[in-house]
């Protein structure tokens, strides 16, 4: 599950004038509902999430696509593509997991560097990614709030939720989803 991809989807679906407001789409974890805010931005409604696994030094959970929470120091210069690499084939073996590197600013909101499993590489911005680690930092009692701000190097998300005994419910992700790009392609 791609959660950044999800909400272009949901942009583009939007742009074509398929739906007005809301709207709903199928993906490999399930169904997700989306919603197009007044400020153009994008709300897409995530899995619920009923385990966050705290290894003490980092979490894991998964989000639609498998996630590694890590805080670390000095983010801006941490070496993501080497620790991610890493972190990625010898803590999950084949499989892999995504590798998130993080750094508070304040409390609620956290600096967010992504290394991508199958991309094998940093990517600007991760969706599903920013979700596991708002909801790592509130499981590990980092943050109380249940409206987390995420700076990634491609901009900024928040992730909202609401915490029950159980888990996570009501996960919603949210940002903007710019056009860059338009072309015909003539068959
Ligand atoms: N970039 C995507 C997640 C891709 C996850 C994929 N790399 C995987 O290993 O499942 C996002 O914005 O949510």
């Amino acid at each position: 599950m791609c959660g950044n991809g999800g909400r272009c989807i949901v942009s583009f679906a939007h742009f074509l004038g398929i739906f007005e407001k809301q709207t709903t789409f199928n993906a490999i974890d399930g169904k997700h509902d989306a919603v197009v805010n007044d400020d153009g931005t994008i709300s897409l409604q995530m899995i619920d999430v009923n385990k966050v696994d705290d290894n003490r030094d980092y979490c894991f959970t998964n989000t639609g696509s498998p996630h590694h929470v890590q805080l670390v120091a000095d983010l801006d210069n941490y070496p993501v593509v080497e620790e991610g690499r890493k972190l990625r084939h010898e803590v999950y073996g084949d499989d892999g997991a995504n590798i998130n590197f993080v750094q508070p600013i304040s409390h609620g909101t956290y600096k967010v560097r992504t290394y991508e499993r199958g991309v094998e590489d940093e990517t600007y911005s991760c969706g599903t990614g920013v979700t596991a680690v708002a909801l790592a930092m509130h499981a590990t009692s980092h943050t109380t709030n249940t409206n987390v701000s995420l700076v990634t190097p491609g901009g900024e998300l928040s992730v909202r939720f609401v915490n029950q005994d159980n888990g996570y419910t009501d996960i919603w992700l949210s940002g903007p989803a710019q056009q860059v790009f338009k072309g015909n392609i003539n068959i």
